[in-house]
């Protein structure tokens, strides 16, 4: 394998000083704010020779015949919340300096940043405040479409299954990759069925998403962080609230409408029968029934869309599901169960990054119109990225900075 490829595939960290900022996007939720930039350093251009004198966030090669960019694509995320918080992430790495500076829109003198998600609304005047940028707003479900393609197209091992507690990656044939469903489960949830490079439809959604576990959970456990519920959910055994149809069957199954004793005929049904107070259920239990009841509401209605429209692939994504395997495991039974096989449920491991994604590919849509640069800028759309295997957003702390490395080939 050589130096290049070995760095693209992510197993050699580079020794990595920070090189250029380039392209800030924002993608700012009910809950969390997604941040995406793109950075480069000399040693990400290891093997090409770069045109000193141009000195900007992209090289060119000396042959003139591909610009390429090598460097690394970061992720980072905070509670919208804390706010603040984020602010002063941007502020402190000058990432609102790297992008801009230039691509300048010297026609309207703006400072102009991506950004997407309602908080692009909300929160623009505390930008111009804070940062003396300008939030320029991209659709939220463009953005989720176009981080979901982007990422289908571009990563390689970015969807898979879950099924029986293994992941399997899946080789994804870009010419057989529509038409198929798109669940963002964030604060809400949306159900997008995607025909296409910007040829898409919201079908559906509901309100009971990830807000609703986060919200209701945080309420009903007294716990402190969305981790801590997680962590509570994983402990628990939803048996001891949830009715099952054995409860009500005496032990029996209902086989002739195809339901197991062990099927949950009701959610939390048991706290009426059993006579209980809250207190006398342990929170870990009370986290296992609620995060059960939300993952396989959303997989049961994610399947009523899939067959409405005539839809086989559904891929998953939004912070909800942070790589759980037993948010996973229950959306993929309630799909499967469904669906009687018919249907795949999908996760992303860039989950929770679409929609940030989406706004940072939307610099290439519109520079030629919006922006003046002072130099040659292109946006990294033909990617060919590969995941830093480091990267786990599983594992990603809040505030934590992950990134992937990766190669972009604007030919
Ligand atoms: N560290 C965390 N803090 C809070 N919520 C988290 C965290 N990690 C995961 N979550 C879950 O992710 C959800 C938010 O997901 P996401 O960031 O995709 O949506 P959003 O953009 O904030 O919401 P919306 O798109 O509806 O405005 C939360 O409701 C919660 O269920
Ligand atoms: C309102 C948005 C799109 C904001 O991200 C999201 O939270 C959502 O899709 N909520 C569900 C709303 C509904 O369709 O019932």
């Amino acid at each position: 394998m050589d130096q290049r490829r070995d760095q693209i595939e992510g197993n050699s960290e580079p020794s990595h000083s920070f090189g250029q900022i380039s392209h800030l996007a924002l993608d700012i939720g009910g809950t969390l704010i997604k941040v995406v930039y793109f950075s480069t350093s000399r040693d990400d251009c290891i093997d090409h020779e770069w045109d000193s004198s141009a000195n900007n966030t992209l090289g060119v090669s000396k042959s003139g015949k591909h610009p390429i960019l090598e460097g690394r694509l970061h992720f980072a995320k905070f509670e919208t919340r804390n706010i603040n918080d984020c602010l002063e992430f941007i502020s402190s790495k000058k990432l609102h300096l790297g992008g801009f500076q230039r691509c300048r829109n010297l026609a309207k003198d703006k400072n102009l940043i991506k950004a997407t998600g309602g908080g692009a609304h909300k929160f623009a005047e505390l930008f111009r405040e804070k940062l003396g940028i300008d939030l320029d707003k991209e659709d939220e479900m463009d953005c989720l479409v176009a981080g979901a393609n982007f990422l289908l197209k571009a990563v390689h091992r970015e969807a898979y299954t879950y099924v029986g507690g293994e992941k399997e990656f899946m080789q994804i044939d870009q010419n057989d990759l529509y038409p198929y469903l798109l669940v963002n489960i964030g604060s809400g949830v949306s159900m997008i069925k995607v025909d296409g490079d910007g040829k898409f439809e919201r079908v559906s959604g509901t309100n009971v998403g990830g807000g609703t576990f986060w919200g209701l959970g945080r309420l009903l456990t007294k716990c402190k962080s969305f981790d801590e519920l997680l962590e509570l959910s994983y402990r628990g055994n939803n048996r001891v609230i949830d009715m099952l149809v054995g409860d009500i069957y005496g032990g029996m199954d209902y086989s002739k409408i195809g339901l197991s004793s062990t099927t949950i005929a009701s959610s939390f049904g048991k706290a009426v029968s059993d006579y209980k107070e809250l207190e006398d259920y342990k929170p870990e239990d009370v986290a296992r029934s609620l995060l059960r009841m939300i993952s396989n509401n959303i997989g049961q209605i994610a399947y009523l869309n899939a067959l409405q429209f005539g839809l086989k692939r559904i891929f998953f994504g939004g912070f909800f599901i942070q790589g759980q395997p037993y948010t996973m495991d229950t959306i993929s039974v309630a799909v499967h169960f469904w669906s009687k096989g018919e249907a795949k449920a999908m996760f992303l491991r860039h989950e929770g990054f679409l929609g940030a994604l989406g706004a940072y590919v939307s610099y290439a849509k519109n520079r030629l119109d919006d922006l003046v640069c002072n130099e040659s800028i292109e946006i990294p759309v033909s990617a060919s990225y590969a995941a830093d295997p480091k990267y786990n957003p599983r594992n990603a702390d809040l505030n934590d900075n992950e990134s992937m490395q990766c190669s972009v080939y604007t030919a």
